[in-house]
């Protein structure tokens, strides 16, 4: 069954209580728009930065997930709630919980991939200076279609996406946030590589950019159809992303182009390790 989706490029600040307030008004607006699934970006509820996630950071339930479920409830949709810094056990994480039209949460994601990363000169960031990385894989069932979650650096690990759609899922959703460095080399060209890989729907949410913050967020949320083309973007500003998705447009790519059948499974081979 076809759906529409929106992504939600909110504009964050310094203030949780005018991101709360400023993400329920545009999951609202998204709503009215006819979308049933609509999705936030990486941290909606405070900067992006290792010396923020402390402050910022709530307990599942909190302060933050309680409006996300409001909102899903309020409006009838499926919410993919970006991102928040979570405190649990003594530990931080970077997690998505997802909320079905009822209110209950449905899934939960703890970024994977932490990001750790130094391009001399031009940005290093090291997440695991107060990060713990999650263990677990993210799907969820709509009456539409599987999806599964990701969170931004998650997306160049090709395996989980993989994972994913060999889990049955037919749209990726990864809240993002890329920077001013790898965004315009890496967000766009990822979100098609993990397409094509898997002949699904990619949608990637950022937050808009603030030229005044510590981390400069690249922008760009966008869709990527399983053909591996940008179906819907934006540039950086503040502002809703809509597209329609037909899942069953999956299974014609697949049909057209058969990889998944094609595996040479007799020569390779991807197996989950279990703990
Ligand atoms: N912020 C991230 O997690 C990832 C990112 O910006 C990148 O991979 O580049």
């Amino acid at each position: 069954m076809a759906f529409r989706l929106a992504l939600v490029q909110l504009a964050v600040s310094a203030s949780k209580a005018d991101n709360l307030q400023n993400a329920a008004r545009l999951i609202k607006q998204a709503s009215q728009n006819g979308a049933k699934v609509v999705a936030l970006p990486e941290c909606f509820n405070s900067p992006y930065g290792t010396s923020y996630f402390k402050d910022y950071a709530e307990r599942i339930p909190g302060q933050s997930t309680e409006v996300l479920s409001k909102a899903a409830k309020e409006n009838n949709i499926f919410l993919i709630g970006g991102s928040i810094p979570e405190e649990d056990n003594g530990k931080l994480y970077n997690t998505c919980t997802v909320y079905n039209p009822e209110g209950n949460m449905v899934a939960k994601h703890r970024k994977v991939h932490l990001f750790d990363i130094d391009v001399p000169g031009k940005i290093c960031f090291k997440e695991s200076e107060t990060l713990s990385p999650g263990k677990e894989f993210t799907t969820f069932d709509t009456p539409f279609c599987k999806i599964g979650i990701g969170i931004c650096y998650d997306i160049r690990f090709p395996e989980l996406a993989y994972i994913y759609s060999d889990l049955g899922c037919k749209l990726l959703v990864y809240p993002g946030a890329f920077n001013m460095t790898t965004g315009p080399a890496h967000w766009e060209l990822l979100q098609r590589s993990r397409a094509i890989d898997n002949q699904v729907y990619v949608a990637s949410v950022s937050p808009a950019r603030d030229e005044k913050a510590t981390y400069i967020a690249w922008g760009h949320t966008t869709v990527v159809s399983p053909w591996g083309e940008v179906v819907a973007t934006t540039e950086h500003e503040e502002t809703i992303v809509y597209y329609n998705i037909n899942p069953d447009y999956v299974d014609e790519v697949r049909s057209q182009i058969p990889i998944r059948s094609q595996k040479r499974s007799d020569l390779y081979k991807l197996t989950k390790v279990s703990e």
